[in-house]
């Protein structure tokens, strides 16, 4: 790996209990630079013995980090948000070698997973209860809010560094403490934070990274009694395991899983914006996004002129290479799997009759790049119409009306994020009100923000994360009847 400022924020252990250590067994995680198909080094592969620990840790450490107050919890998350700040080069080079994405799209996922800290360490403070008239006049009714207890949190490959601040930020706000399964792609963006949270001051047992064999963790986290809460982003197939699995203990949980985004380009929209729009809501970490678009659906009338303007953007914009290169925006693709499913998903679309206006193959580079591509003509019978690429697939749907746009947007299993461009103020209203999506970007084809609810709706999720309702997630509601006599 190119050198760090600070080499000890390369940490090849997990971490439990405020200990950096090795699996019992010895065993360890190959990570791989998806650039260039070389190790980055090694993690120890943890299982269900160092899982026990590091929840029975989470646990003991409990009642003091509950019993802090808010404003005590908020000045260690502000500490640990200014040390990821400090550390921002570092952070971005370690995640551009493990993930791939371009280093100043990297450093800024870092500032992203920052704000996260910073938004939860306010919230923090606002932690507020409520009292309620009584039905008798002798009675009181109070209503208090308490962090539900240990929290296990499983975390994705595409967001190394935000997807565990979003998820840890808000637990510890709340008072809960966590234990964190990152990615077996990318755990050094995991074990770092770690290092700085220690830094920071948060104590030991608080916050745990147990990188390892994913399906033994997650079964140790829901079987066990003493993790209240699971919180997941990743793929609905295992968001659907993941839910069985904590019902045994009625656990609480929050899913962030899969999307199928379509992005409608309205004929009353500003094409120029459209574009810039698309640009962003498609490309973003190389396609592989949760919020990323599948589906551009546009209406006829304007399917040429905005399928011109796309192409040109794409062609003059995006550079496709290592992240660590500069001026690249296009890193590779986290492994060979995702370069087939892109290569399957456009085989399969111009099988199927759709129109190859750019790129459509593996990018000569090799290993794991694939080069943009933009297809014409894509219609519901092809795999994009209903599979989410999770790669730079743009494929675009002409539709003929408002209705036809809707219906077609909603005909999906899926209803994470959706895009519309249009200056009709009342097709914005009533269009925004249709779509069966838990996050609606009009006239931006960015929309993700440590402000906002960020989830979805059907097999997208439950929950959400971010805003003032990300923290709600790790709080139970008490009800207090005081009878005064
Ligand atoms: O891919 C999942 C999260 C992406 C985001 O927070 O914008």
């Amino acid at each position: 790996m190119q050198a760090l400022k600070e080499t000890q924020l390369y940490c090849p252990f997990a971490y439990i209990d405020g200990s950096w250590v090795a699996a019992d067994s010895g065993e360890q995680i190959d990570v791989l630079n998806p650039a260039t198909g070389e190790s980055m080094g090694n993690v120890p592969r943890l299982g269900r013995v160092e899982t026990e620990r590091a929840i029975a840790a989470a646990d003991a450490a409990l009642p003091a980090w509950k019993g802090l107050t808010a404003q005590e919890r908020a000045d260690i998350l502000m500490k640990w948000h200014d040390l990821m700040l400090e550390h921002q080069d570092d952070l971005a080079m370690i995640m551009t070698h493990e993930q791939g994405k371009p280093l100043k799209e990297a450093a800024g996922e870092i500032a992203y997973a920052a704000s996260f800290l910073r938004w939860f360490a306010e919230e923090a403070r606002r932690i507020y209860g409520e009292t309620v008239p009584a039905a008798k006049p002798s009675q009181r009714i109070v209503v208090t809010k308490q962090p539900v207890g240990v929290v296990g949190a499983i975390t994705p490959w595409n967001f190394p560094a935000a997807m565990i601040t979003r998820k840890a930020g808000a637990a510890l706000a709340a008072g809960c403490t966590v234990v964190v399964k990152p990615a077996s792609q990318t755990p050094f963006s995991a074990t770092a934070l770690a290092l700085l949270a220690e830094r920071a001051g948060v104590p030991r047992g608080v916050f745990n990274v147990v990188p390892g064999r994913a399906a033994e963790i997650a079964a140790t986290l829901t079987e066990s009694p003493l993790v209240r809460k699971i919180t997941f982003t990743g793929s609905t197939e295992v968001g659907r395991q993941l839910m069985a699995q904590a019902s045994q203990h009625i656990q609480k949980i929050s899913l962030e899983l899969g999307g199928n985004a379509p992005f409608i380009v309205f004929e009353d929209a500003d094409l120029d914006a459209a574009v810039e729009g698309a640009m962003a809501a498609k490309f973003r970490n190389a396609g592989q996004t949760c919020v990323c678009t599948n589906r551009f659906l546009v209406q006829s009338s304007v399917v040429n002129a905005f399928c011109e303007k796309f192409a040109v953007a794409m062609n003059s914009e995006l550079k496709v290479g290592n992240g660590t290169e500069a001026g690249i925006n296009i890193g590779p693709l986290i492994d060979d799997s995702a370069v087939a499913k892109v290569s399957e998903h456009v085989h399969d679309a111009v099988d199927h009759g759709a129109e190859l206006l750019l790129g459509g193959h593996p990018h000569p580079l090799g290993g794991n790049f694939f080069t943009p591509t933009l297809v014409s003509f894509a219609t519901s019978s092809m795999k994009v119409a209903h599979e989410e690429t999770f790669g730079p697939l743009a494929a675009v749907f002409p539709f003929d009306d408002e209705e036809d746009a809707i219906a077609m947007a909603n005909d999906t299993e899926y209803g994470l994020a959706s895009y519309f461009y249009s200056r009709d103020l009342g097709r914005v209203w009533r269009v925004a009100d249709a779509l069966e999506y838990g996050m609606v970007g009009i006239n931006t084809g960015l929309i993700s923000n440590a402000a906002a609810p960020f989830g979805g709706v059907k097999a997208s999720g439950l929950g959400r994360e971010g805003g003032h309702q990300g923290l709600e997630e790790f709080l139970e509601t008490k009800y207090l009847c005081i009878d005064l006599g």
